[in-house]
């Protein structure tokens, strides 16, 4: 089979960044970008069963911090497929030690790197370039009424985004942000 994925943690127990390695030839290159087997360690006895992709227009943009609620919490390997972005993940596991941290990678083509973000955990990003496109690799499916979502700017997150915000969804502009009285997900 061959490895070719790489995985490092982060500060954030589960938030994995895997990076591929690329074959390079003369007429450019080939490279893997998913693998059950050799990620199993991560998303153990999980299953892709939805694959999903953004595009934003503007340099600026932020789109989050989402996550979906037990029963439908999922992982998610997030990968920048166009452009370079600023991606996020935020803990909010009830009883993690790192609960209410967020951790931050770059993510870019060129790179060919990946985040991996578990369930309980909040996702956003900004992009650093205009064009910049996103493709999702789920375990769970889109489930409307389980989506959930906290401001962006929440002050007790501290995320320092890299640019002026350009561009950000109505919804996302009307996420709450974080109640004091939030405990955590219990997964
Ligand atoms: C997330 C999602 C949205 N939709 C619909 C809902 C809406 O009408 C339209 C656009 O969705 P949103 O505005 O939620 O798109 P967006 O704000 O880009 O949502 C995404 O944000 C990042 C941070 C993530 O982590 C993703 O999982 C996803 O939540 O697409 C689906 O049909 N399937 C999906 O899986």
């Amino acid at each position: 089979m061959g490895n070719k994925l790489t995985a490092s943690e982060t500060a954030l127990a589960g938030v994995v960044q895997i990076r591929s390695q690329a074959n390079q030839d003369s007429r450019g290159s080939f490279s893997r970008w998913f693998c059950q087997q050799e990620l199993e360690s991560f998303l153990p006895g999980q299953q892709i069963v939805q694959v999903n992709h953004s595009f934003s227009r503007q340099q600026g943009t932020v789109r989050g911090l989402h996550f979906q609620l037990p029963p439908f919490a999922e992982y998610k390997l997030v990968r920048c497929i166009a452009g370079r972005v600023f991606d996020v993940a935020v803990d909010l596991r009830a009883n993690s030690v790192t609960f209410l941290q967020a951790v931050s990678v770059e993510l870019s083509a060129e790179e060919n790197n990946m985040l991996l973000i578990p369930p309980g955990c909040a996702h956003g990003f900004q992009t650093l370039t205009a064009d910049a496109q996103l493709l999702y690799l789920h375990s769970a499916f889109y489930q409307p009424q389980a989506e959930a979502g906290f401001r962006f700017d929440d002050p007790r997150l501290k995320i320092e985004w890299p640019l002026p915000i350009t561009s950000m969804s109505e919804r996302d502009l009307q996420l709450p942000v974080i109640p004091q009285q939030f405990h955590g997900i219990s997964l």
